[in-house]
């Protein structure tokens, strides 16, 4: 073939711009959350959250919180998980979210509201970068239950909810495994189970004394992470009720320690945790 057989060049797509997305990110005892202003979003959160979530094809997060900062001075988050789903809330996420304004802006407390309700976080401590903050967790609900998972039969536990939706089960083996599957393949069952039409969490707890309990997470939208604000809650709202624990608890998760009072069924549950901001930059996309 000769070049001047050459079919015509097709007529090149428009030129694309690159756009700059600031972003931060900070991590909750290894939880970790991107943290974009909502005005860059364009209503293109769910594909942000793939994209910019991915581990090894970008920047690498459990999740992203949009921040909208409203015309009377209130803040907005909402939160989507690394595979493009949106939750009511993270525990985790929003005191990440409150540890980046406490940063910036010296603001010691501060109210996020959320599609699970506000979330009040007061700064404990503060080291820059790092910071203990606690926040107020609404009222947990905790309803006893047993589920049938098809091939494996009955599982015991508690729907719980605290803003988000959890199935939290109680397990004594040292590896958290249960019903003879290790606790990562039993909480992608549980979690994706026609059970539960939008998806849950899963804990699997091992209550250790009065004062303390350990466990593991499956979160929905995202898989086994370290730690969970909103999990934390659900296995340690489920302990107190059912085990019968004290009502200030020590849990303790893979990434770390939280610390969970919750004085009687009736008041709000309190949630005590670290956030450490790690860095901020801009990621690159096209627009
Ligand atoms: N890690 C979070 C929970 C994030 C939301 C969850 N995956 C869901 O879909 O409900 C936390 O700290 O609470």
């Amino acid at each position: 073939m000769q070049t001047n057989d050459l079919p015509p060049l097709e007529e090149s797509p428009a030129p694309k711009t690159l756009a700059f997305l600031p972003f931060v990110k900070a991590h909750a005892n290894g939880n970790d959350f991107l943290i974009l202003e909502e005005s860059v979003a364009h209503k293109n959160h769910a594909a942000l959250a793939r994209c910019l979530c991915h581990r090894t094809q970008s920047i690498g997060a459990d999740g992203i919180e949009f921040l909208d900062r409203r015309p009377n001075g209130a803040f907005f988050i909402r939160l989507f998980n690394s595979d493009g789903s949106e939750a009511e809330l993270s525990g985790n996420g929003t005191r990440c979210v409150a540890a980046w304004l406490a940063a910036t802006e010296g603001l010691q407390r501060v109210t996020l509201e959320t599609h699970g309700g506000p979330r009040a976080c007061e700064i404990v401590e503060s080291r820059d970068p790092h910071f203990l903050i606690r926040t107020g967790m609404g009222l947990p609900r905790v309803m006893p239950r047993t589920i049938d998972i098809p091939n494996i039969g009955p599982i015991p536990g508690a729907m719980v909810n605290v803003g988000n939706p959890h199935f939290v089960l109680f397990t004594d083996t040292p590896d958290f495994s249960a019903h003879n599957l290790p606790w990562q393949q039993l909480g992608a069952l549980i979690a994706t189970s026609p059970l539960f039409p939008h998806g849950t969490n899963v804990e699997f707890v091992s209550v250790r004394s009065p004062e303390e309990i350990a466990f593991r997470i499956y979160e929905r939208g995202c898989g086994p992470t370290t730690s969970s604000g909103t999990g934390t809650c659900a296995s340690t709202a489920a302990a107190m009720t059912l085990r019968n624990t004290n009502r200030t608890l020590n849990a303790i998760a893979e990434g770390g320690p939280q610390t969970v009072t919750w004085p009687t069924q009736e008041a709000e549950m309190h949630l005590t945790g670290p956030a450490e901001i790690i860095c901020r930059g801009e990621a690159l996309g096209v627009s």
